[in-house]
């Protein structure tokens, strides 16, 4: 038997195991874990900004898809994951654009979540596809090989190379199947999709079923992007779920309280997604810290700084436990809002009165000054990292805000420009 007679009939052996495997044996082979229950989108765009104390927030969530389909940019999604190497829980990359894939992003995200859309133009499904392939195999595969290599490629081991560098590096990426239901979102009109797109329950199932069976997508994706999709959505996810059994079902779009999520979820969604109110807190935080400055000549205790923060906003109408409350887990959402609102405010005292104590620091000097003084938000990183990584945390996230504050340029370890929060 030739080689290429071997690698056939291997192939034919291991896709017969692997469809046994999911019907018959009923194995749960999807590399997506099916204990993630609630997913929180980071989008590295410009407006959208993570909270000071967003390790705390995100220990709540399953895991954290990076990504979005705006003013999105490799640096910028570069910046997303260095910060959220100081996130408790996993982080994965789903690009809107290959470019957005650098070397950076690769080393950082648990793996590639790659969007196909169900309901789209055929640019959607499968177009961005070859051209994001074509990318990889082009473009970043052979200058990833070409720099651990040391030479440059050429010929016909060359190419081998690059067609096996671009398999290696898409062979963890898992695909997610769009159903896209809100037409005025920017994935609908990223993707084509019109009024003239949506699906019955019925046509999102047959396609669900495409996705499943053809496309072997291990993520089918109910999308309403920025508003709730009520009866609407849990019909589709009712009729989906009673015949997709391999793939995950996730919902998305515009969760931002406990009857929502638990609805879509007892409708057979096995994780939602929530965005944007996971940023809002960011705003959020920075409102409080403005009035909190304005309000106290020191820094107070937390727990005058958590009786003020009662005192001056409807806690249950924060984006803080809003957020909180789609994670159907989090026993109290609003104490637990509370306490990180509190956190988050103290943090920035703290840093506001250590900028005080220098004046035109150099980069090295900013690093002292951090690691000098320990700040309270490290006990409360250590409550959800371990003690290493919450100290590394805390002198990250400060040493990039002072260096922000002194205008010292971008040689710290983490960017501060995706923190909503600027020191006085
Ligand atoms: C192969 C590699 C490296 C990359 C592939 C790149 C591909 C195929 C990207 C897919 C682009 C695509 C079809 C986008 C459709 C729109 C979509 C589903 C976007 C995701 O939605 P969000 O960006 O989360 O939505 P919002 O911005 O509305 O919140
Ligand atoms: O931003 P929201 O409306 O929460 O939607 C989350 C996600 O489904 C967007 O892709």
């Amino acid at each position: 038997m030739s080689l290429p007679d071997i690698a056939s009939k291997l192939e034919r052996v291991s896709s017969t195991v692997s469809i046994a495997g999911r019907s018959l044996l009923g194995l749960d082979t999807n590399p997506v874990s099916d204990d993630w229950s609630h997913i929180t989108k980071v989008d590295p765009e410009g407006e959208k900004q993570l909270p000071l104390c967003f390790p705390l927030y995100l220990s709540q969530t399953s895991a954290i898809s990076v990504g979005g389909s705006r003013d999105v940019t490799g640096p910028r999604t570069e910046e997303a994951f260095e910060l959220l190497e100081y996130a408790p829980v996993p982080a994965f990359h789903e690009p809107s654009a290959a470019q957005h894939v650098t070397e950076k992003t690769r080393d950082h995200a648990e793996f590639l979540a790659i969007p196909e859309v169900l309901n789209g133009d055929s640019e959607a499904l499968v177009g961005t596809l070859g051209q994001g392939i074509e990318y990889i195999q082009e473009d970043l595969g052979p200058s990833m090989i070409e720099e651990k290599l040391g030479f440059s490629l050429d010929g016909g081991v060359g190419k081998r190379l690059t067609a096996f560098g671009a398999g290696y590096m898409l062979q963890d990426a898992v695909f997610e199947a769009y159903i896209i239901m809100n037409p005025d979102s920017a994935a609908a009109r990223e993707a084509s999709v019109t009024e003239d797109d949506l699906l019955t329950p019925q046509e999102a199932k047959q396609r669900a079923l495409a996705a499943e069976y053809h496309l072997e997508s291990e993520v089918i994706y109910l999308e309403y992007s920025g508003t709730y999709g009520g009866e609407e959505a849990t019909d589709i996810l009712e009729t989906i779920s009673d015949s997709v059994t391999w793939s995950r079902l996730w919902y998305g779009g515009g969760l931002d309280n406990r009857n929502h999520a638990k609805e879509v979820l007892e409708a057979g969604a096995d994780a939602v997604i929530v965005g944007d109110i996971f940023h809002e807190i960011a705003n959020e935080e920075a409102d409080l810290v403005e009035q909190a400055r304005g309000e106290f000549d020191s820094i107070p205790s937390r727990d005058e700084l958590a009786d003020w923060i009662e005192q001056t906003v409807a806690i249950n109408e924060t984006s803080a436990a809003r957020f909180l409350s789609t994670i159907v887990t989090v026993p109290d959402p609003q104490a637990r809002a509370l306490s990180y609102l509190a956190a988050g405010v103290e943090m920035a005292l703290e840093l506001d009165a250590l900028a005080e104590t220098a004046d035109e620091p150099t980069t090295d000097e900013v690093a002292h000054m951090v690691q000098d003084e320990t700040l309270s938000i490290e006990a409360d990183f250590g409550d959800v990292l371990d003690g290493r990584d919450a100290t590394a945390a805390a002198e990250a996230i400060s040493e990039a805000l002072l260096a922000e504050r002194y205008e010292l340029g971008e040689e710290t370890i983490v960017s501060a420009r995706q923190v909503g929060l600027s020191l006085s």
